[in-house]
């Protein structure tokens, strides 16, 4: 296997390391034809620069030029091709490398586009704190946004240190985390943290309300206090946006933690593939249903509403589900016409062909 270098003498491409720069990335970089230019990775995005790690070390990176102006912006997280340091030059934008996963959010306060908050993120941990009431509905949006963005959600309980009965709240996260991995942990005990290292796969970004111990939990990743954490910030008024700041910071062991201001600020985006991931369980419980456009209110021969009653299924779960699924189509009313006829269609057809499939394998299977 060739190296996933390129021959370039003043450079050091092995800077792109820890920034997790690896052979599938060098295939991609190869596949945009611009061999005069170098790969980096983008720290920080502005409007009309970045500052990205390049086989140089830190530059800032003009987006006018080259770039044409219908290609995505770059965001953190993102891979690009820049041109070569030359001196008394700026480095420009040349190109966008493919994006393997994206984070984002529907467009607010009338703006009509999707923002995408990162790029290339691998793994999304989800930040729930024990220390106050749990507000489920709330984690599964969360835990929806990292499904849609095509990452690896990890449920992280912390302050487990500060919960009267740490086992009771972990047995009701359960039913949350679906599928995926759930970790308590503690900063004050050190607990679950070796574990949540291991879980560190790739590019990490952290979700989680305000105060759920994100920076925390991601100076426990980074060895380091790097991020100003909520004590920090009251005692002496520091936030993040300061010029020095930069968004993707390698991990000791491996791995590169993203931590953006806007992520810590997402809420819902229209994304309904998300949806049925979280709640896989209400899903599949549909597809028994009688009807196939069962609303699971009144209907007979409810599948959803039959758990219910045994106690498969709880009430809150499906009340959660109908209030995101809510929640939802109202964003999507907030979107553009165009962008809603383009995606929502597509979707909506996908998605019925999608469910009539499973109905006709269940009904085999089942052999009704
Ligand atoms: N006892 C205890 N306190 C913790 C733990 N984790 C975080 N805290 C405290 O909880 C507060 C909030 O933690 P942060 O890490 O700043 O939370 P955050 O999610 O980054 O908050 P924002 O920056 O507002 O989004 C801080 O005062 C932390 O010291 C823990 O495991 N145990
Ligand atoms: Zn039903």
């Amino acid at each position: 296997m060739s190296t996933p270098f390129l021959d370039l003498p003043s450079s050091e491409p092995e800077r792109l390391l820890p920034y997790g720069w690896n052979a599938s990335l060098a295939g991609d970089f190869a596949d945009l034809g611009l061999p005069d230019h170098q790969p980096a990775r983008v720290l920080r995005a502005e409007r009309t620069a970045c500052e990205a790690i390049t086989p140089d070390g830190i530059a800032r990176v003009d987006l006018v030029g080259a770039h044409s102006a219908n290609q995505a912006s770059p965001t953190t997280g993102d891979w690009i091709a820049v041109t070569p340091p030359e001196p008394g030059q700026a480095r420009r934008l040349a190109a966008l490398l493919p994006r393997r996963t994206e984070l984002h959010r529907g467009g607010s306060g009338g703006a009509s586009r999707v923002q995408v908050l990162a790029a290339n993120v691998d793994t999304v941990f989800v930040a729930v704190s024990l220390s106050s009431a749990l507000r489920h509905a709330r984690t599964e949006r969360f835990l929806s946004l990292a499904w849609s963005s095509g990452a690896t959600p990890v449920l992280v309980a912390t302050k487990a240190d500060l919960c009267p009965d740490p086992d009771a709240a972990l047995e009701e996260l359960r039913e949350v985390a679906l599928g995926i991995e759930l970790v308590s942990t503690s900063a004050a005990t050190g607990e679950g943290m070796e574990r949540l290292r291991s879980l560190a796969v790739g590019t990490v970004a952290l979700l989680g309300p305000s105060g759920a111990g994100k920076s925390t939990l991601g100076n426990a990743l980074l060895g380091e206090e790097l991020l100003d954490t909520g004590a920090i910030r009251e005692a002496d008024g520091r936030g993040h946006h300061t010029t020095a700041w930069r968004e993707l910071l390698p991990l000791p062991g491996g791995g590169v933690l993203l931590d953006t201001p806007g992520l810590r600020s997402v809420g819902m985006s229209g994304d309904e593939e998300g949806l049925e991931r979280t709640f896989g369980d209400v899903e599949e419980l549909a597809l028994g249903c009688r009807f196939a456009d069962c609303e699971h209110r009144t209907e007979p021969g409810c599948a959803v509403l039959a758990a219910i009653d045994e106690g498969a299924l709880s009430e809150r779960r499906l009340a959660s589900y109908r209030k995101l699924l809510r929640e939802n189509a109202w964003q999507a009313s907030r979107t553009d016409a165009l962008l809603r006829q383009e995606i929502g269609a597509k979707w909506k057809s996908m998605a019925k062909s999608n469910r009539a499939m499973k109905r006709e394998i269940k009904r085999r299977d089942t052999g009704r």
